[in-house]
């Protein structure tokens, strides 16, 4: 668009500068075809209003191939449309008597980087090509066009004037008009002199003899849009409907492209009209690109798993953003040990962000979409991650609300002191709550998963980090001169928060941090299977710890291993317990092993073989093959998902009376 109407303009430098001026005043409407056929003329009266007809008339030449339009070979070719836009063109040059040919060049100068006064551009502009000079209108004002304030590029410009789209002048005209008044709307001004001009028109312009065909007026399907400037591309073909043609041709509308004929000159849009219709903007992209997170959305618990789940957000909550939204909401110490929170009120059928993994682990519920768009084999690919039920957002899901409610029914004189094993640790906030709250001399977290062993390690830095923070908050809290150090400028929350404190203790590596310490130097993550091979290595296997956590990992190990497996699992734990050690067990039960069943062939075939049942592990674990002296249930602490309200027991090695 921009361009064409600056092809436009640059062809109204050729217009002479004004038409001869009034003699009479005009004639009344219907004066008859010598004054250019009433209807028609009346439409360009309000067609001119506009001003783009001016500019879309040599446009539409342009798209003639540069060719004058032509009476009835026009309308067969869309004539009727540019005969309109060019019989409108001139007639800005009523205003003001001297025209709009001096238009052109403002803003050509304009284009060309001319200076902030018109007075003083016209006078720096370049003499058109043609050797016209153009008429400067006297005080004429410059008029707002579409490509008003819009600078091209020289080069831009030079290479249209260049171009082989240059506009060629009209040489043939129709109802009397001619190259200084193409629409002979002079006619208008005065009955007689109309009268003595349309007597004899010219040869290149004649009258329409009665009887010939009608000139046809095409009308603008919307008047208050007559070039449909504000039409979708849909409807722009739409733009005016011919009397005679109801319904059964659409005209192009301008700026359309011809089917052919119009060689290389195609119409330009302009780019400041287009800017208003509603076409995709560059804000629309960013929002597509916002968007685009949506979609991708479930890909990135993919990227996460592939990273080792290390960031903040996949270690501590799950993966969605609901999940991830309510996390940022609520402290770790809420996540740690969380006594202080109400406990949620009882939801049948389950809360929804709390939903067992089976129901919400990156297997089903978030990967759910996904999963069905994949192939089997990638599916049974994408499974086979979680087959140790190692889930990256297990937290998220089994604590949506932040709070364990497992820590709620542990005594801290279990561990106070104590040297604890944590096994299938996951990311460890279980671990690292006891860890910290509990004080004991040590605690080691295993598992079979490196990335969650990764995650874990990164967590103490949280922990920590949230420590430093409520002492900070202490600190600030207590009044000014009170013998307390406030301090200012710290490090910002928010940093603190995604990136750890800014002077963190040195996170433990593994084999590192042995002997007591208080947090977080008594916490160490390890990767491990705890399932040895063979039941012969259980002779090696010493006492070194005082209290084994083994919390919903039974499940998992029972469907890797089967029942040999498992019991060799307990066996070692009793062997890795000193006398008077205690073991904390949550088995999940059977009802949720048959959701895992086709995880992996091995899994499978396991779990047909497994005969011990979670009901029957305290006899189990109690029975001269195993060895531990007692077994009590602790408790079932409630969970908003109903799956992970399991039974937890404490079995005694040793020496029960002592505890
Ligand atoms: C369901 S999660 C339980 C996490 C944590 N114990 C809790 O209850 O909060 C089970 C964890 O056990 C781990 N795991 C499974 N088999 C294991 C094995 N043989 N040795 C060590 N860890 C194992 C998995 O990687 C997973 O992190």
């Amino acid at each position: 668009m921009q361009e064409m109407i600056e092809m436009a303009a640059d062809k109204e430098t050729f217009l002479v500068p004004a038409p001869p001026p009034p003699l009479k005043p005009p004639p009344a409407a219907g004066g008859g075809a010598g004054g250019g056929g009433g209807p028609l003329v009346q439409l360009h009266q309000e067609a001119a209003s506009t001003e783009l007809h001016q500019e879309a008339a040599l446009a539409s030449q342009r798209r003639e191939g540069g060719g004058p339009p032509r009476g009835e070979g026009g309308r067969r070719g869309g004539g009727p449309l540019v005969q309109l836009h060019e019989e409108a063109a001139p007639l800005g040059q009523r205003r003001g008597g001297s025209g709009p040919a001096g238009r052109p060049h403002q803003e050509a100068a304009l284009h060309q980087g001319a200076g902030p006064k018109e007075e003083d551009s016209v006078g720096e502009l370049q003499r058109p090509r043609n050797g016209f000079q153009p008429h400067r209108p006297a005080g004429g004002k410059r008029r707002n066009s579409c490509n008003v304030g819009f600078k091209h590029p020289a080069s831009k410009r030079r290479r249209r004037v260049n171009s082989e789209c240059d506009p060629v002048l009209p040489s043939e005209f129709l109802l009397g008009g001619n190259i200084f008044d193409p629409l002979n709307l002079n006619s208008l001004l005065d009955e007689e002199v109309n009268q003595a001009l349309n007597a004899e028109t010219p040869k290149s312009s004649p009258l329409p003899a009665k009887g010939r065909d009608p000139v046809e007026i095409l009308i603008p399907k919307d008047i208050t849009d007559p070039l449909s400037l504000n039409a979708q591309d849909g409807d722009a073909a739409l733009v005016l409907a011919s009397p005679f043609k109801t319904g059964r041709k659409r005209h192009r509308h301008r700026g359309q492209q011809r089917g052919g004929g119009a060689g290389d000159c195609k119409p330009a849009p302009c780019k400041a009209c287009d800017a208003a219709c509603p076409t995709p903007q560059p804000y629309e992209l960013n929002t597509a690109i916002n968007c685009r997170d949506e979609v991708v959305s479930p890909l990135l618990p993919l990227a996460a798993e592939g990273a080792g789940c290390v960031t903040p957000s996949c270690t501590s909550s799950s993966g969605s953003r609901h999940h991830r939204k309510r996390r940022r909401t609520c402290s770790k110490s809420e996540a740690a040990g969380g006594a202080k929170l109400p406990l949620p009120p009882p939801t049948p059928g389950g809360g929804k962000g709390g939903g067992q993994p089976g129901k919400s682990s990156p297997e089903k519920g978030k990967g759910a979409g996904r999963h069905q768009q994949l192939p089997t084999a990638k599916r049974r690919r994408q499974q086979r991650k979680f087959q140790y039920g190692n889930y990256c957002k297990y937290y998220g899901y089994r604590n949506p609300n932040c709070e364990d409610a497992r820590l709620r029914v542990m005594k801290p004189e279990w561990f106070q002191g104590k040297e604890v094993l944590d096994l299938g640790c996951n990311v460890g906030h279980l671990t690292l709550s006891v860890a910290k709250k509990w004080k004991p001399a040590r605690v080691v977290g295993l598992d079979i998963d490196g990335a969650l062993i990764h995650s874990a390690r990164q967590n103490i830095r949280h922990y920590l980090s949230e420590e430093i923070q409520q002492r900070q908050e202490e600190d600030e809290e207590a009044p000014e001169g009170a013998g307390s150090k406030r301090r200012r400028g710290c490090f910002p929350a928010s940093l603190v928060a995604s990136r750890g404190p800014i002077a963190a203790p040195r996170v433990p590596q593994d084999g590192a941090g042995g002997g007591a310490a208080d947090f977080p130097d008594n916490v160490i993550f390890v990767r491990g299977n705890y399932v040895l091979e063979r039941d012969e290595l259980l002779e090696t296997q010493g006492a070194e710890f005082d209290v084994v956590l083994c919390l919903s990992l039974t499940k998992w190990v029972h469907l890797n291993w089967g029942d040999d497996g498992l019991k060799r699992l307990f066996k070692r734990i009793f062997c890795h317990l000193r006398p008077g050690g205690l073991l904390l067990l949550e088995p999940q039960p059977w009802s949720s092993y048959g959701k895992r069943k086709n995880l992996t062939e091995t899994i499978y075939r396991n779990y047909y073989r497994i005969k011990l049942k979670p009901e029957q592990f305290p006899s189990y674990l109690t029975s001269p093959e195993v060895g531990f002296s007692s077994c009590e249930l602790v408790a079932r602490p409630y969970n908003s998902s109903r799956g992970f309200q399991r039974p937890i027991y404490l079995l005694h090695k040793g020496h029960p009376a002592a505890h």
